[in-house]
């Protein structure tokens, strides 16, 4: 699904990603742990397209989208979740989703305000309901953090996301956030190939197929989870 080839970056003199390869499978949980400054989040950017590598080459699905921007990696099936600025906030959560998949749709003819079509609105009702979200009728305005990032993970599939990359997804939660967080990645459909970045260990355990350790812009390990507990004391003591 995503191959990462002898990805390197490095800003100034400062070698960020070394020589990164690494591939997900359609339908793994990949999480990536490591230590602060060991590059988690400036790998996912450069898989995301949000910046270029200085070598390496980034595959979805066999096609090389390296050199491809954020927007045309989005239409080959790659959604970076919890970048919710593009909400519409007057509007409701349901009224959002028809909006996205309208727009994933925008060689369909709707013959009418697509906020009107009933199949749309079913749609994104179902939508809703699959992310466990009650209320699907709220203004957006009003809704709290956990319901805005079960709204932006239906939004990134309803855009045709196939690939979801999520940085950090239990932060900004209170007491209880990384249960929640849990319990909707769980629910999420088991064809949904997930990337992502966790600091909370035992979140990161129980989501986890694979773990992959970055340590200075390089995989220290990678495989079961069974497998990164020594690694990551090693790391962590060192
Ligand atoms: N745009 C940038 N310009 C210069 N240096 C950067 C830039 N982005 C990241 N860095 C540096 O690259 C290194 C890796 O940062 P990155 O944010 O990828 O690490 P991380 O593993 O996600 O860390 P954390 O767990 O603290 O979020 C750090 O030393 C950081 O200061």
């Amino acid at each position: 699904m995503l191959s990462v080839e002898r990805l390197g970056k490095s800003f100034g003199s400062v070698e960020v990603i070394r020589n990164v390869t690494l591939t997900v499978n359609a339908g793994e949980r990949l999480v990536i742990l490591g230590p602060n400054g060991a590059g988690k989040t400036t790998l996912m950017r450069l898989i995301a397209g949000e910046i270029a590598p200085d070598t390496g080459h980034i595959r979805l699905d066999g096609q090389d989208v390296t050199a491809l921007p954020p927007d045309a990696r989005a239409r080959a099936g790659l959604g970076r979740g919890f970048q919710t600025a593009s909400l519409f906030e007057s509007f409701s959560i349901a009224e959002n989703l028809i909006l996205a998949i309208a727009a994933r749709m925008n060689g369909a003819r709707f013959g009418r305000d697509p906020l009107k079509s009933h199949d749309l609105r079913h749609r994104a009702r179902a939508a809703a309901r699959q992310v466990g979200i009650a209320d699907p009728d709220a203004p957006v305005a009003s809704i709290d953090h956990g319901t805005r990032r079960r709204l932006d993970l239906a939004l990134a599939m309803s855009g045709g996301a196939k690939l979801l990359l999520l940085d950090e997804p239990a932060s900004g939660f209170g007491p209880g956030g990384a249960r929640e967080i849990h319990d909707l990645i769980a629910g999420l459909p088991k064809h949904l190939t997930l990337l992502v970045i966790e600091h909370d260990l035992d979140l990161a355990f129980a989501i986890a197929d694979r773990i992959v350790i970055l340590d200075a812009g390089g995989i220290a390990h990678e495989g079961p989870p069974s497998t990164a507990r020594p690694v990551l004391r090693a790391i962590y003591d060192a």
